[in-house]
């Protein structure tokens, strides 16, 4: 037989299985279709039991369907032949035909192992690996590894090699796919690691990390089920337009249980992409702010009234700036949320009006403490008094008061410089919208401040069915990009993440954090209660071409080990272009190499610039055909963050490495976002 009339003759033979399966999916989605009907009925007999049971049903039924429904393009992807002669299927859930057997393993499923496992050196029992490709229900192609051929039966047909590498030369589309055809063994020993503790992966750029940690978070949902499901896993990472890339990855594995939230996005009820200056950024996301922000609760509102008048039985009582600034420091010291001690506050404005009082008694005026205490603490001014003296605060609000310079100053004394007050007032003086980096610091206000009081009560029926506001009971969180998180994002993310075991994936090399002992002291306080910690590092570069890659290389080669690089093990022939031309010929170059890129790469095209140019570069490129595509996009160099496109045009890679102290390390970043094709365009 020819070699193409025998692989069609082996897709024929998986054809009938994956036929098989999809015949049983639908059976299942049936039944649990009739589940949910049933539960409805079970729900009108309305007996605590009958309810209690409906809901159990539902549940279930809710969660089958879930996951039968989760797109089931390549459900089947693979097959294990193992020596005895028995065949497993593999795929992204169980299926069990009537008489029980697997139709399907689980890839989670411990069966299943052997299939990222298995390696020629330790076959585990299995002679044949078969990667199975498929579009909807139908086989379009099959490559198999040979892991044992001293025992393959004589008749066993090996069809081509290299599943991985087919997988990574095909063009990425909008969205990252799941991996779980070709997951590697490094990949696979971080993804199936307990659930304990800290799980650290690193790696270089396009070694799988994210990857890595979503099939992780999938796998610990399907073997976990009972401790991560009810409490819930969280999967932070850099931006929402990241978020949105590798949302897909978790349903289409049938997790929906996972909350992904950017940075800018961990605090509820406020959600925000912008970015700040590297240099603000900077002081704002330093471990210097708790401090600062602890200070600015202890100062005096902005409209604080400055003394303290009551007229009493005929007696003026007065409280004056000294003596209310030494009630106002003593009530801070005793430590606390100031939102949860206003009524402490109330009771030592009128003990010492009280004093007052007493000094002042003589025979006409013999005040009782009790009484005095009363009366004036249920008079409508003194309220109006305390509202403006010790009044709720709001976490944005205080950030706000500090956009003025001289009150950040006194909250800032031998902290900050000159510089650093002037640079934060002025940040928060044009506020219309907050900042990624103003989140962790609005989100330390909220616990140092503690809860003002509610503005309005919601029902307590709606209370019970969402997740408290600010929830922090997480079981699990992964953390992606973690080289980038600030000290002050660190607090944040900790602070969801008490009870909550951890996977942590990132690469020290493409930080863009100045100040990397800061950030490594505030990472291990968040996970101070952690005892386990295991590590894993990937040396395989799978998205960028060698040639790409060796470019990407030499922007950090001297400033890294040799041995802080991955591998990129797949080559194209095609070297990146790197033309070079006078700063006014830029927007023309960056126009053709766009033209160029989208005619001749199928996927994405990736267009990365400095943050300072990127709505320049925006403009330069809006008449592009292709612009106003999700094909084409233009992003500054933090935002290409965990990106990846086919095809990628750097603009002005000496202005990315001359913006920040780290620019070296982001330049890094954007020259290593393609998988197929880069141009790079330089001034002199
Ligand atoms: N085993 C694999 N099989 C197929 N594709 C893979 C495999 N591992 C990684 N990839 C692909 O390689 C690309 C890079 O993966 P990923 O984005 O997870 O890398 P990363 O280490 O997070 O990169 P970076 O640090 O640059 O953000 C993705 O397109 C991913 O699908």
């Amino acid at each position: 037989m020819s070699e193409a009339s025998t692989k069609q003759a082996e897709i024929a033979v998986e054809q009938q299985h994956v036929d098989r399966v999809y015949a049983r999916l639908d059976e299942l989605r049936a039944e649990a279709e009739a589940m949910r009907d049933k539960s409805y009925e079970y729900g009108l007999e309305a007996t605590p039991e009958a309810l209690n049971e409906r809901d159990v049903m539902l549940y279930h039924a809710n969660r089958t369907l879930q996951a039968l429904n989760a797109e089931s393009e390549g459900l089947v992807f693979g097959r294990l032949d193992f020596a005895g002669g028995d065949a497993v299927h593999i795929g992204r859930l169980g299926i069990r035909d009537p008489q029980f057997d697997n139709l399907l393993v689980d890839w989670r499923a411990p069966l299943a192992a052997a299939f990222y496992q298995a390696t020629p050196e330790q076959p585990l029992d299995v002679v044949r690996r078969r990667v199975i490709r498929s579009s909807r229900e139908r086989v379009v192609d099959l490559s198999d590894d040979l892991l044992d051929p001293d025992r393959a039966p004589a008749d066993m047909r090996v069809i081509g090699d290299g599943a991985l590498m087919a997988a990574l030369t095909r063009s990425r589309g909008d969205s990252m796919r799941n991996i779980v055809a070709t997951i590697q063994k490094e990949q696979d020993d971080a993804i199936r690691a307990p659930e304990g503790g800290v799980t650290e992966i690193t790696g270089g750029p396009g070694t799988g990390k994210t990857a890595v940690a979503l099939h992780r978070a999938a796998y610990l949902l399907y073997r976990e089920q009972r401790r991560l499901g009810g409490p819930g896993v969280l999967v932070v990472g850099p931006s929402p337009v990241f978020m949105s890339y590798i949302s897909r990855v978790l349903p289409s594995m049938g997790e929906h249980n996972v909350e992904l939230r950017a940075l800018g996005e961990v605090l509820d009820g406020i959600g925000t992409a912008k970015i700040d200056d590297p240099r603000t950024a900077e002081i704002k996301g330093s471990s210097r702010m708790v401090k600062v922000l602890r200070r600015a609760l202890r100062l005096p509102p902005p409209d604080a009234p400055d003394h303290l008048q009551m007229f009493y039985r005929g007696t003026v009582l007065k409280l004056q700036a000294d003596e209310l600034k030494r009630i106002r420091r003593s009530l801070h010291n005793k430590g606390g949320q100031p939102n949860r001690y206003r009524m402490r506050a109330a009771d030592a404005l009128l003990e010492a009006l009280w004093q007052q009082a007493k000094q002042a008694a003589d025979e006409n005026f013999q005040p009782d403490r009790d009484r005095l205490i009363t009366e004036i603490g249920e008079r409508i001014e003194f309220h109006r008094f305390l509202v403006a003296w010790w009044p709720p605060l709001y976490p944005m609000q205080v950030l706000r008061w500090l956009s003025d310079p001289a009150r950040l100053s006194q909250a800032a004394r031998r902290l900050l410089s000159a510089e650093e007050v002037d640079l934060l007032a002025k940040s928060w003086s044009e506020v219309t919208e907050w900042t990624v980096a103003d989140i962790a610091l609005i989100d330390e206000l909220r616990v140092l401040a503690g809860p003002p009081p509610k503005r309005r009560r919601t029902a307590p029926e709606a209370e019970q069915a969402r997740r408290a506001v600010n929830y922090d009971e997480y079981a699990h969180v992964v953390v992606d990009e973690s080289q980038d998180l600030s000290p002050m994002q660190w607090r944040m993310v900790g602070r969801r993440g008490r009870h909550a075991s951890w996977t942590i994936v990132g690469d020290p090399v493409q930080s863009s954090w100045p100040d990397p002992a800061e950030a490594a002291a505030a990472r291990q306080e968040a996970l101070s209660a952690q005892r386990t910690h295991r590590r894993f590092t990937l040396r395989t570069n799978y998205r960028n071409s060698a040639e790409i890659f060796a470019v990407a290389a030499d922007a950090v080669r001297d400033l890294v080990p040799a041995d802080d690089l991955p591998v990129a093990v797949r080559t194209t022939g095609i070297e990146p272009a790197v033309r070079e031309m006078a700063a006014d010929e830029l927007p023309q170059a960056a126009r053709s190499a766009a033209v160029e890129l989208v005619a001749a790469a199928e996927g994405t095209v990736g267009v990365i610039t400095t943050m300072a140019r990127r709505d320049e570069v925006r403009e330069w490129l809006s008449t592009v055909d292709g612009s106003d595509s999700d094909r084409l996009r233009v992003v500054g160099s933090l935002e290409a963050k965990g990106m990846e496109y086919d095809a990628v045009v750097v603009v002005d890679p000496d202005g990315l490495a001359a913006e920040s102290s780290t620019g070296r390390r982001a330049l890094y970043v954007a020259l290593s976002r393609a998988t197929q094709l880069l141009t790079v365009l330089k001034t002199p």
